[in-house]
């Protein structure tokens, strides 16, 4: 079974495209601790300033409470706005602490990377437009009352609004492409590339994660092995393409004929794998058997007569093993129905 790194977040892992914004949020509030944590303390005891290193060891307790939410396990989302939020907060007392001089705007530019890439394109832009907006409006009043430094002028204004506007759809620009591309990736990642059915790599993780909410429900989990026959009689007669044909017809019929949360993929060779959530021995007996016909029916059309042969393994009880063993005993009941004379099945429970 693969072996999934799960370093920041107890359910959140490599493979999982949240990973990414996970550990975004953990070095940002890692910076945040650090960060408030020395500043307060230079404010006591360099700068005699008690009374912002106050503020100072908010912050450093709020982005800890923040972290220890995350590392729980806390929901991904609303850290991700969180997070953004409180970016937005400090970025904002900045401006308005130093007026709105030059060096307090420069930091504004830090904000859309990180927002666009922990709220989407779409609502990473809306909130960096408002940010955006409401920092020119701020800057202007301040211009006209005269309380920005003469570093600060009507064309400088101009200038932070053009660049801020042009890194508002170059940012939103780039994490559309970033998502579409990592979407597209992953589902190759986790396709069979001829049958266009999930591939080893996606069962693993699912039988996994099947079986870790089936430990919770104690509901019964089954697993469908099907071998099509003499299938190497198929590719010596008609050729390695009509054998290539044939794998992705009988991927489609299984397809077709199992239900809406039942997972299909490909195990390997002329080897696939169904995964039956909330399924007993008896229900996925009969949806073996329910797609034993159908296969069998394929050949008709096609005037090539192929048949599978299938071991139906179900767990009722859970614990590490119990993967493992699915596996193997619906192996061993597909090798029961090929001894038995192929085109049939053969179904038990694993304990
Ligand atoms: N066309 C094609 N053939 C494949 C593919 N993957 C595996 N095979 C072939 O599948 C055949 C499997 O043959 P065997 O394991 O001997 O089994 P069988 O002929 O199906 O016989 P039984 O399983 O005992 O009924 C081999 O000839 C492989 O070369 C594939 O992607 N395309």
């Amino acid at each position: 079974m693969m072996n999934v790194r799960k370093k920041f977040h107890p359910h959140i892992g490599v493979e999982n495209p949240q990973y990414h914004q996970v550990s975004l949020i953990y070095s940002i509030l890692l910076i945040m601790v650090v960060y408030f944590g020395l500043i307060g303390t230079l404010n006591i005891t360099l700068f005699d300033a008690p009374q912002i290193a106050l503020y100072d060891y908010i912050g450093l307790v709020l982005a800890s409470i923040i972290l220890i939410y995350v590392s729980r396990g806390g929901n991904i989302h609303i850290a991700c706005w969180v997070v953004t939020c409180a970016l937005v907060f400090v970025l904002m007392a900045f401006m308005h602490i130093a007026k709105g001089n030059n060096y307090s705007l420069i930091w504004l530019s830090i904000l859309p990377p990180i927002a666009f890439f922990l709220l989407g394109p779409r609502t990473g832009f809306i909130f960096t437009a408002a940010v955006f907006a409401y920092s020119g409006w701020y800057l202007y009043g301040n211009l006209s009352a005269g309380t920005v430094s003469t570093t600060m002028s009507l064309g400088a204004l101009f200038n932070f609004i053009e660049v801020a506007t042009a890194q508002l759809f170059i940012f939103r620009f780039y994490e559309r492409s970033r998502r579409q591309a990592y979407a597209q990736m992953q589902k190759i990642a986790i396709t069979d590339p001829l049958t266009k059915v999930f591939n080893r790599l996606y069962l693993d993780n699912a039988i996994q994660s099947l079986l870790a909410g089936s430990a919770r429900t104690l509901q019964p989990v089954s697993v469908l092995l099907l071998d099509v026959d003499y299938f190497k009689r198929i590719n010596d007669q008609y050729g390695h393409l009509k054998g290539d044909d044939v794998l992705v017809n009988v991927a489609k019929t299984i397809t077709d004929n199992v239900r809406a949360a039942d997972i299909v993929g490909r195990w390997g060779g002329e080897e696939f794998l169904i995964l039956c959530p909330n399924t007993t021995t008896d229900e996925a007996a009969q949806l073996a058997e329910r797609v034993r016909q159908a296969v069998g029916a394929m050949g008709v059309e096609n005037e090539l007569a192929v048949t599978v042969s299938i071991g139906v393994a179900t767990a009722q009880q859970f614990n590490d093993e119990t993967g493992d063993r699915l596996l193997s005993v619906a192996d061993n009941n597909m090798y029961l129905a090929k001894q038995a004379g192929r085109n049939q099945l053969v179904a038990s429970l694993t304990n």
